[in-house]
């Protein structure tokens, strides 16, 4: 398990493989506990049918670990709606989830409506553009949280290679916005979550009722904002990571990932001034100008908003 012993001694969180929390041992400790996995999917008609069809077939059909399968559709222009149908999830129309609150936008937004849709005492995110899915995710992830009533959210970690146009895999070249944004204003102001080795990584499961207790950041800034919220809430102690081994996925341009960069920056500054860390004497602007290959320039927006905590909300009927 690579360095995380070590790093659990000097940093935490609790650490451990998919591998310690075999899908049988769950079972016995499942008992009432439903677990949902929730699937946020934005054009992903080529992957999100095999990732249902490998949750269904090993933890629902023989061994019903999992008691939902949902998958969030994110505006697709594609078919991911009928390949995940097809392969046996229920799909959620990202809009049409409290259809009654204004839209937003983006991952944090569809995760948000998949809180809300979905029912599980535990709910499992998995990205649904993986290629390198095993049942081992779910099952890594939720072990802590069946075993150890003190745990209330798991964290996965993994090597992440890079895999270019041509197939090749560069070992620990993914994760760029991770090396590069993430893990330094997470060092710099919040030490506290360093040992996470993939402080962005989609994979990461927790308790529903912790879930509804913190906002959800929208765009690319959902994953940022929940650890740095659910440290606050819930403390390093009851936070965990599992190593699920390696994680592929398809990657996005530098001019995308330079956007999310945007997303998580201005997310990690939101978090600053609500911690009462730094005042702005003005805010931070949220348009960026970016030069494309061709030399024409973009002004893009990376503003991000938030969803409040779900529990806030006062028509709770709205979400079923
Ligand atoms: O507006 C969005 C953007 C992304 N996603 C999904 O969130 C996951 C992670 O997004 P992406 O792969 O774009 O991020 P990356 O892994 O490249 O950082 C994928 O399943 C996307 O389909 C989504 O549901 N809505
Ligand atoms: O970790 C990262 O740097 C980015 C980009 O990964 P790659 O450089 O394309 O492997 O990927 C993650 O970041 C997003 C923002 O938190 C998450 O939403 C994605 O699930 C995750 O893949």
């Amino acid at each position: 398990m690579r360095a995380l012993s070590r790093v659990q001694e000097w940093y935490g969180p609790h650490s451990s493989t998919a591998a310690e929390w075999p899908v049988d041992a769950l079972m016995l400790a499942k008992g009432t506990t439903t677990v949902s996995v929730v699937l946020p999917a934005r054009d992903e008609e080529s992957t999100v049918g095999d990732i249902v069809t490998v949750i269904r077939r090993d933890l629902v059909e023989r061994t019903p670990l999992v008691d939902e399968i949902l998958v969030v559709d994110s505006n697709s222009t594609d078919a991911t709606a009928e390949r995940a149908r097809e392969a046996g999830a229920r799909v959620v129309a990202q809009n049409e989830v409290l259809a009654n609150l204004p839209e937003l936008t983006g991952k944090g937004e569809a995760l948000w409506k998949g809180l809300a849709a979905s029912r599980g005492d535990i709910v499992v995110f998995v990205d649904a553009d993986l290629r390198s899915f095993g049942a081992h995710y779910i099952s890594g992830l939720v072990g802590p949280l069946l075993v150890d009533a003190d745990t209330h959210f798991v964290k996965a970690t993994y090597e992440r290679p890079y895999i270019g146009a041509d197939g090749v895999a560069q070992q620990g070249g993914g994760g760029r916005v991770t090396e590069l944004v993430a893990r330094p204003l997470i060092n710099l102001f919040w030490p506290e979550l360093a040992g996470f080795a993939q402080p962005l990584g989609g994979e990461y499961a927790a308790r529903r009722a912790v879930l509804e207790q913190v906002p959800f950041v929208t765009e690319y800034g959902v994953e940022f904002g929940l650890l740095v919220d659910l440290l606050q809430l819930v403390g390093l102690d009851a936070m965990a990571q599992v190593d699920l081994g390696r994680r592929t996925h398809s990657h996005q341009s530098m001019a995308a990932l330079g956007r999310m960069a945007g997303q998580i920056m201005l997310t990690a500054w939101s978090r600053l001034e609500r911690q009462g860390r730094v005042m702005a004497s003005e805010p931070p602007a949220h348009m960026m100008l970016q030069f494309g290959l061709d030399g024409d320039a973009d002004l893009v927006d990376v503003a991000v908003a938030e969803r409040p905590p779900l529990a806030s909300l006062v028509l709770k009927e709205d979400v079923a």
